[in-house]
């Protein structure tokens, strides 16, 4: 990969969400918080969220025991977590990815983290399903907050409620294998943008997810222990009628450590049509998309045809290039 992984100047922006508190979203702190993030999510759609009301206790047990524990089953166990939806089951054994996957859909709330739980263990592991459950309960709540914080930048707060509603919650923990010694970096994960609405990375201390920006720079996210990193997806970019960015993003591994990632991803509902609220459409801001099912742009995403062009949003439903190009040059 060598020089194209190269050192970047630019940093994601950091966020510190210290002092916003989701029950009280009228403060100053919360305006300025706000601000910060749409700024972000329309230039990269990606951004760093320092979040320490989740405790280094918490994060301990996930990546020290919980998803150790839940890695080292054997793969018969793991290939028990088959979903028919893309992206929605086990993920692994590729051969030239050092990348192996989980999906625990529902893991905020009792009965998601039971059911995986008992489809693993079937004797039970209380333990790993509390602290999956807790994790994935508290993630839920900074995404709701970064996504109300974008619908009230837009001015269309009061579709927020109804597209939490309308909304799943599916919890991926993934494995990458270090390379032990060789001295090129590792592709973990190819370049891709998530289809869904919102991604909440959180990591051990090992680091490998980069993202692009605009004018093509891959710049390496380096989180501190306390925080999230937070991406934006097509379904959010089609939302919003483009003013949040879907950005590219990949894995790189490298050194002697295991990277473990647990991302909580914000999903709509298969039956769900997306398409941006009559306010964020008008003569300044033409439709850009087309409505669409979420379901079947996951589909679309995974057929040959959809692996093949370079943005898939755009070529599913982007009404047409010009504006796309457009809104690129104002960026
Ligand atoms: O593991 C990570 O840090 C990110 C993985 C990712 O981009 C994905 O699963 O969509
Ligand atoms: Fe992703």
């Amino acid at each position: 990969m060598g020089a194209e992984t190269a050192a970047s100047e630019r940093r994601l922006s950091k966020i510190d969400f210290s002092d916003v508190n989701s029950s009280n979203p009228g403060t100053r702190s919360w305006a300025a918080v706000r601000a910060r993030v749409m700024q972000a999510m329309e230039s990269d759609g990606c951004f760093e969220a320092v979040y320490p009301r989740i405790s280094s206790e918490l994060r301990d047990s996930l990546f020290g025991t919980a998803m150790k524990e839940l890695f080292a089953l054997p793969l018969e166990t793991k290939l028990q977590n088959i979903c028919d939806k893309p992206f929605h089951g086990y993920l692994g054994q590729i051969p030239y990815l050092s990348y192996e996957s989980l999906a625990i859909m529902d893991a905020p709330f009792s009965y998601g983290a039971q059911s995986f739980t008992s489809l693993m263990w079937p004797s039970g592991n209380s333990t790993f399903c509390e602290t999956v459950q807790s994790f994935s309960e508290q993630v839920m709540e900074l995404e709701e907050t970064v996504r109300r914080m974008v619908l009230e930048s837009l001015g269309v707060e009061k579709y927020c409620v109804a597209q939490t509603e309308s909304t799943r919650f599916l919890l991926r923990v993934s494995e990458y294998g270090a390379p032990q010694g060789e001295e090129e970096k590792k592709l973990g994960l190819v370049p891709h943008r998530d289809k869904n609405t919102l991604a909440i990375v959180c990591q051990n201390q090992v680091d490998g997810l980069e993202i692009e920006t605009k004018d093509g720079e891959w710049i390496p996210a380096t989180p501190s222990p306390a925080s999230f990193i937070v991406i934006a997806g097509d379904a959010f970019r089609a939302w919003t009628n483009g003013r949040v960015y879907s950005p590219l993003h990949r894995i790189v591994v490298g050194g002697d450590t295991t990277r473990y990632s647990a991302i909580i991803f914000s999903i709509p509902k298969d039956e769900v049509v997306i398409q941006a609220p009559p306010e964020l459409v008008d003569e300044e801001h033409p439709s850009l998309f087309r409505p669409f099912l979420y379901n079947k742009y996951v589909h679309y995403c995974v057929s040959e045809e959809g692996m093949k062009v370079k943005c898939q949003l755009d070529s599913y439903c982007g009404v047409d290039a010009e504006n796309l190009e457009k809104q690129g040059d104002e960026a």
